[in-house]
Parts: C-alpha cells; sequence; structure tokens
C-alpha cells in the first residue's frame, strides 16, 4: 500500500480551540514510521497553511464560512493531487467540518465514491438545521446531490459541487442525531448503523451489511471518514463532542480492519482530536494512540499479528 499523508491543523469548523494540535500530535506519536515498519509506502505532504479570516461574521447562524470554505478548498486540491499521484490519501484533522474539502477533492479523481461514515453524529445538517451554527455538523450536506437544492449560498463555498449519492453512504456509531438531521436521514433513506445496531447485531454483521449496502451495485472506491468521538469516551475523551454510550476500541478496530480486507479503500479521514480536551496526559495518550491504530489498521495491521 502506498499511502500519501496530509496535515490539515484547522479549527474554525467549530468552536474549540486545540483541535488544530491533532495532525502534529499524531505524527508525534510515531505514525509514519509504524506504517513504513508495516511495509507501506508512505509520502508525508507536511501541513497545509491555512490563512487567518478577518472579519469572518456568522452568516444566518453558520460560524466562520469564509475560513471553512477557503481551508476545505486547499484541502481539496491536495487531496486531489495526492490521488493523483497514485496514493492512497490520509487526512489528520482538524475539526470534521475538513471532511468537506477531502471528499470533493477524493471525488474529482474521477469514479464515484462511497462513503463509511464512522460518527457519533450524522454531521448531515444544513444551514437552515444546524442548532449550533457550527460546521463541523454540516459537511455532508454540502457534498450530497439529493440535498443540493437545500443549501443557501455561502461566500467561498461557490466552488463546491455535490458529488456523493445518498445511497453509497453508510453511517456506523450515531448517538446523537438532531430532528433536522434525522429527517434528512429516513427522507433521503441512508443507511445508518446505530449504537442500536451495533449492540442488537454485533459489529462483524454491521460490517458485512455494510459492504452489502455499498457494494450492491457496482464497486466504488471508499472513502472512510473517522471521527474520533464514534469511539466511547472511556476510549477517546479528548475531543470536542464526546458521547457516553460509543465504540470500543475493538469494535472501532474492527471496522478499520475490515474495509482493509476489501482492498478498496482509497482515503480516510482521522479528525477531532483535541488534546486541549483530554483532563490528563493519559486522555490525550489514549485518544492519540488510538487515532493511531486506527490508521494503521486501515493499512494492513491486523491483530494476529
Ligand atoms: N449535531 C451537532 C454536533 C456536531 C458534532 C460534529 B462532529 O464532527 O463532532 O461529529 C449538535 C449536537 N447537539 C446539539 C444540542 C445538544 O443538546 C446536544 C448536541 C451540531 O453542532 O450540528
Ligand atoms: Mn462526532
Ligand atoms: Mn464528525
Ligand atoms: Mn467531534
Amino acid at each position: 500500500r502506498s499511502v500519501g499523508l496530509i496535515g490539515a491543523p484547522f479549527s474554525k469548523g467549530q468552536a474549540r480551540d486545540g483541535v488544530q494540535l491533532g495532525p502534529d500530535l499524531i505524527r508525534t506519536a510515531g505514525l509514519v514510521h509504524r506504517l513504513r515498519e508495516q511495509g507501506c509506502e508512505v509520502k508525508d505532504y507536511g501541513n497545509l497553511t491555512f490563512e487567518d479570516v478577518s472579519n469572518d461574521e456568522p452568516i444566518g447562524n453558520t460560524k466562520s464560512p469564509r475560513a471553512v470554505g477557503r481551508a476545505n478548498q486547499q484541502l481539496a486540491n491536495a487531496v486531489q493531487r495526492v490521488k493523483s499521484d497514485g496514493h492512497t490519501c490520509v487526512m489528520l484533522g482538524g475539526d470534521h467540518s475538513l471532511a468537506i474539502g477531502s471528499i470533493h477533492g477524493h471525488a474529482a479523481c474521477g469514479s464515484e465514491l462511497s462513503v463509511v461514515w464512522v460518527d457519533a453524529h450524522a454531521d448531515i445538517n444544513t444551514p437552515l438545521t444546524t442548532p449550533t451554527g457550527n460546521i463541523h455538523g454540516q459537511p455532508m450536506s454540502y457534498l450530497i446531490h439529493e440535498l443540493h437544492t437545500k443549501i443557501p449560498v455561502l461566500p467561498d463555498f461557490s466552488w463546491i459541487k455535490p458529488c456523493i449519492a445518498a445511497k453509497d453512504i453508510v453511517y456506523i456509531g450515531l448517538r446523537d442525531v438532531d430532528p433536522g438531521e434525522h429527517y434528512i436521514l429516513k427522507h433521503l433513506g441512508i443507511k445508518t448503523f446505530s449504537m442500536t445496531e451495533v449492540d442488537r447485531l454485533g459489529i462483524a454483521k454491521v460490517m458485512e451489511q455494510t459492504c452489502d449496502h455499498i457494494f450492491s451495485k457496482v464497486k466504488k472506491p471508499i472513502h472512510l471518514s473517522y471521527d474520533i468521538d464514534a469511539l466511547d469516551p472511556s476510549v477517546t475523551p479528548a475531543t470536542g463532542t464526546p458521547v457516553v454510550g460509543g465504540l470500543t476500541y475493538r469494535e472501532g478496530v474492527y471496522i478499520t480492519e475490515h474495509i482493509c480486507q476489501t482492498g478498496l479503500l482509497s482515503a480516510v479521514d482521522i479528525v477531532e482530536v483535541n488534546p486541549k480536551q483530554g483532563r490528563t496526559e493519559e486522555e490525550v495518550r489514549s485518544t492519540v494512540n488510538a487515532a493511531v491504530d486506527l490508521v494503521l489498521s486501515c493499512f494492513g495491521r491486523v491483530r494476529e499479528g
């Protein structure tokens, strides 16, 4: 496997400082070395540099629209370059608004994508349904063909073309979905495995049915967007929006092991690691180590040795 690594130290999709420190923390924990140790070729494209945006006033209640729009345009270009260089792209966040650029840039390389979204949250609010105005709760709404007419014009978002079909999305780990999001998920018939399904079916069946769903027609490259808050806060507490009742470490890793063995993983986001949300050094370390292990198991690390 050949991996292209991009750091996106960005935090303006939400309000808590610290998530911009995620990329370098994950690198310092040895991700590149560990990937190479397990036989991956790794090209580290470094961190993107995001210019400050002055007077980035909210539009309606949507916050930092200009900074988020510009950062994601940069990221989209960078991901497109990594893909055209022939790598599987790993994007280290930063907050989950970065999925806009990551998925857009990935989709630009041609074929249609399947999106597996692992998260406590659906991140599918529109600017009109969002309860907070934080764009890290909205990224999917800008990307889905069927929602295009529901998105108001925002400055620095005009470059975004919807690129994902509702039928090509699967959610795993949901346990904190807003009313507007629930309506959208039902209305679009999007496949979801909430924590209830994880409990009812077990993670092996969830992954079996996830693959059945995304491979039901033609097999498409997979974009895995992994919010570290999908895991239980006992495992990954250092994150901005922790929600009790999450995936165990084992379930979290099983997801990535299973996606790896499809041979179709084409890009992965690891987002929302925020060291300033950890109350102790141990909480930060546990969160960062989980993020590293999830990436390693995306690229062939298996627990059997
Ligand atoms: N759905 C939330 C959380 C988004 C989390 C984004 B992430 O990337 O971390 O998945 C709002 C969540 N909700 C708002 C009302 C509260 O009482 C409970 C939490 C939103 O702000 O849209
Ligand atoms: Mn989340
Ligand atoms: Mn998220
Ligand atoms: Mn979060």
